[in-house]
């Protein structure tokens, strides 16, 4: 199994997620300061990674925390889990495993339970967090298998796989799934400049399970379906409003207009805990805009002129009405999708 993060006795490891393919190397978060670095840099990377990565350091500034009271503690509390939701603002995912820890956190301490207990609690809570991500994971890629053809290629986009999350991944964790069915498909995956999540690591990890990978250029997704060549397209989502729209990686729109101008079902896989009730549609989602220097630098080399203007945004919505099915640990969701989420809303899982 890939061993994107990992709670320790010294801190949680982080799978540098910036170094690969060429070096496989760990960062070592000695304190919830550092795990906040780390999503921010993005060492760590990907909607449900962030989100245990989250709820790791919250219960990690928790446990190492020295107030001798809950007031102080209280106090304290409050700051952490403020510095790591300032890190990353479009997964929403990040904020619920962050909601996850402070919520017990809360409970305990309303029940006046003793400090050594509550850290012992919210560091289990943390674990346990991680071990149904992946879980809950197997479980969405068993339902979005039965949506795949049996043969063909699909393309995605980005990298929602084992390094998006605990492990197995989301529209990764669909192919997998089929694989493991027996079916003959194979791997579109787009570059997805400017980070190259696709380059990097969604071609990275399954060239290392052996699924069969084509690396292409982000503009050249709409030739193949022209092409006849793509059977359907699967992404993960950073943010899924009450009525469908999706945020995702920057170029996933382009993605999905692409496969409805060709007649391709477009899927969106995502664990529930990525669908926002509270946030009505895809126009109230907060893009995050990143550094221009990844747009402007490849491996350390500028490749820009100076003085360019750089724009830089992470993430684009892909309105509900381009999305075939979204396809999450509960079941496959279907439009009108502000009823079939709010149905599945109200299920406890
Ligand atoms: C599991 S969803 C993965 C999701 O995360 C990516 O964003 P980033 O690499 O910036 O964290 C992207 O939107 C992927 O689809």
């Amino acid at each position: 199994m890939i061993p994107t993060l990992q709670w320790t006795s010294e801190g949680v490891s982080f799978l540098d997620q910036t170094k690969l393919p060429q070096v496989e190397t760990y960062v070592l978060a000695r304190n919830y300061n550092e795990v906040a670095d780390v999503i921010r840099n993005m060492v760590v990377r990907g909607a449900m990674a962030i989100g245990v990565s989250g709820a790791m350091g919250v219960a990690l500034g928790i446990q190492q925390s020295t107030a001798v009271t809950l007031p102080d503690l209280n106090a304290e509390v409050e700051v952490i889990c403020d510095t790591l939701a300032k890190t990353r603002p479009t997964a929403v995912n990040l904020f619920w495993g962050i909601a996850q820890i402070r919520d017990l956190y809360n409970k305990l301490a309303a029940e006046n339970v003793a400090i050594d207990e509550i850290k012992s609690q919210v560091v289990a809570l943390a674990q346990t967090l991680y071990d149904e991500d992946i879980a809950n994971l197997k479980v969405l890629g068993a339902y979005g298998a039965d949506l795949l053809p049996k043969e063909g290629t699909i393309l995605t986009h980005c990298n929602a796989g084992a390094l998006a999350a605990c492990g197995y991944g989301s529209a990764l964790g669909v192919i997998r799934a089929a694989v493991e069915r027996g079916y003959k498909i194979d791997v579109f995956a787009d570059e997805t400049r400017p980070f190259n999540q696709g380059t990097r690591l969604t071609a990275w990890e399954l060239t290392k399970d052996n699924i069969p990978t084509t690396l292409i250029c982000d503009n050249m997704a709409g030739y193949f379906m022209g092409q006849g060549r793509i059977k359907a397209a699967i992404v993960g989502a950073d943010r899924i409003a009450a009525n469908g729209d999706t945020a995702n990686k920057i170029g996933t729109y382009s993605v999905a207009i692409l496969c409805k101008e060709h007649g391709i079902p477009f899927y969106v896989a995502a664990p529930f805990n990525t669908i926002d009730i509270e946030t009505l549609n895809g126009k109230d989602i907060p893009i995050e805009e990143r550094a221009a220097k990844e747009v402007t630098h490849v491996n350390g080399v500028q490749v820009t002129p100076d003085g360019v203007g750089i724009a830089n945004p992470a993430f684009d919505v892909t309105p509900a009405k381009y999305i075939t099915a979204i396809i999450t640990e509960r079941g496959v969701l279907r439009a009108p999708f502000e009823e079939s989420i709010a149905a599945m809303s109200k299920q406890t899982k």
